[in-house]
């Protein structure tokens, strides 16, 4: 008999590959511990929760946006008895059986471990660049190049490897025109792709330069400013995308004395096969791939991670099984229709806590007598998802005592645009018509609770 107090499985992270490997070994009744992490190797629900559609993801025909399609696979995950965690896993040891996973909140034993902490792209840092962020500029030519805004356009890409000159290759489909942007005067891709780059007369390469900067309008970014690296000499480029290609790092500081990794820092796997250096650890996703980076080949490679774990657990008699109902769905996938403003009106009961909505936020600005907190949400937006349940639980603990308002700056722009907000999610805190504080992104729970407290 295993010992109850050591999980099955723990799996770190919750992108495609996290999740994925969380639904097959929920199902074979493993219930796997997860950790879908915080902030250490991007946001809970990975790297689609910074894009807009994907359209290319088998099952859904007419797109999904990434944060959507996250969504529904924790939901599944849930679903089928995962125990998930927002946590950073910050310490693992797989030197002693059972291993050792470890948060800053707590620690568990586990036979067995998927990995599936993904990589993240490098970004330049350019001043702008945060601003029109999939607004024009994107880090996966082969996810957003066949987006309406790039067809016929001038567009750009900044990298002089492999994966720069596929990228440029690949958006001569869509744009009139792909300048690549190479930092020296030679390029670190093979012969082959530089003979194929210099060969197609869609292409220009242009040396010995490097993006300081990007341009644009409210809503897309319209240029790069470009410096000559030799020269110094700076000057516009008018394109409407800036595709970057320099590069992946791959999520495995934790694992560098515990598995075997390459010279960039992948997590090294058997060929065909997730297993790891160290038997019982499997590695799943972006972790240990970096050719492909697909959301489906990370879906993949953690469904086999899953089926691979519940076998070695099976074959080393180390199985235990949780047999469970599936719970139903989550109900908050569906999205409710905006009201109107007399149903927002007639709703309306200032002793609740919770509102939604112009309507409310006008009345409780003027009337309120407690703290009001105002969260600025969009439909689209990642880390709005992340932020709901870490707020909803803070905002619970302070029932009666708050308002609480959500805004959905889709369906209300003008309000969003007289209060200054100008990216999501925003929380700006009030008391008496006073602005105390505004908090952009998403921040741990304890400090939302201080601040709150503190104000009452
Ligand atoms: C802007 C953009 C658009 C894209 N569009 C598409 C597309 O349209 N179609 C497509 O197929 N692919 C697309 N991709 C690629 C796709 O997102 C990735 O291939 C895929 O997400 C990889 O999945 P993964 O599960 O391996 O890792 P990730 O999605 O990177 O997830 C990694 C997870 O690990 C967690 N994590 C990291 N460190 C820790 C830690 N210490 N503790 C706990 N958790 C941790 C992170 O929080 C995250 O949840 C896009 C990528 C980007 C950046």
């Amino acid at each position: 008999m295993s010992n109850p107090t050591v999980e099955n499985v723990v799996i770190i992270g919750s992108g495609p590959a996290g999740y994925t490997a969380a639904i097959y070994a929920g199902r074979a009744n493993l219930k796997p511990v997860v950790f879908e992490g915080f902030q250490a190797g991007g946001l809970p629900g990975g790297q689609l929760m910074t894009t807009t559609e994907v359209e290319n993801f088998p099952g859904f025909p007419e797109g999904i946006t990434g944060p959507e399609l996250m969504d529904r696979m924790k939901a599944q995950a849930e679903r089928w008895g995962a125990e998930l965690y927002t946590e950073d896993v910050i310490e693992v040891d797989f030197s002693q059986r059972p291993f050792t996973v470890r948060s800053e909140e707590r620690e568990f034993k586990t036979h067995s471990v998927i990995i599936a902490t993904g990589a993240t792209a490098k970004r330049l840092g350019l001043p702008l660049e945060h601003e029109f962020w999939s607004r024009g500029i994107s880090a996966c030519a082969i996810c957003d190049g066949a987006t309406p805004i790039f067809h016929g356009a001038e567009l750009a890409v900044v990298g002089g490897g492999d994966s720069a000159a596929e990228e440029a290759i690949y958006l001569t489909k869509y744009g009139s025109k792909v300048n690549l942007l190479v930092r020296s005067d030679k390029m670190r891709a093979s012969k082959a792709m530089q003979d194929r780059v210099l060969s197609n007369s869609k292409i220009v390469v242009h040396w010995n330069t490097e993006p300081v900067d990007i341009f644009g309008n409210k809503n897309h970014m319209e240029g790069v400013k470009i410096r000559n690296t030799k020269t110094g000499g700076e000057s516009e480029l008018h394109v409407k995308g800036l595709f970057y290609a320099i590069g992946h790092k791959p999520n495995t500081s934790l694992f560098k004395e515990q598995l075997e990794l390459d010279e960039v820092g992948y997590i090294l796997t058997k060929p065909n096969s997730p297993e790891t250096s160290v038997e019982g650890v499997f590695a799943a996703g972006d972790v240990q791939d970096h050719e492909y980076r697909q959301a489906i080949t990370a879906a993949g490679s953690g469904c086999t991670a899953a089926m691979l774990a519940e076998r070695w657990l099976s074959s080393n008699g180390l199985i235990q099984e949780f047999h469970q109902k599936p719970e139903t769905p989550n109900n908050e996938l569906e999205h409710p229709a905006k009201k109107t403003e007399a149903q927002q009106e007639s709703e309306f009961n200032i002793d609740s806590t919770r509102h939604e909505g112009s309507y409310a936020l006008r009345k409780l600005f003027h009337d309120s007598d407690r703290l009001l907190i105002v969260k600025y949400v969009a439909p689209g937006c990642g880390p709005c998802h992340t932020l709901k349940p870490i707020l909803n639980k803070v905002v619970d603990e302070f029932d009666g005592k708050i308002h609480f308002v959500e805004i959905d700056i889709d369906k209300d722009r003008d309000i969003a645009e007289n209060a200054g907000v100008t990216g999501t999610p925003t929380i700006q805190f009030f008391k008496n018509k006073e602005l105390l504080k505004e908090l952009k992104g998403v921040k741990q729970k304890s400090e939302y609770r201080q601040l709150i407290a503190s104000n009452l």
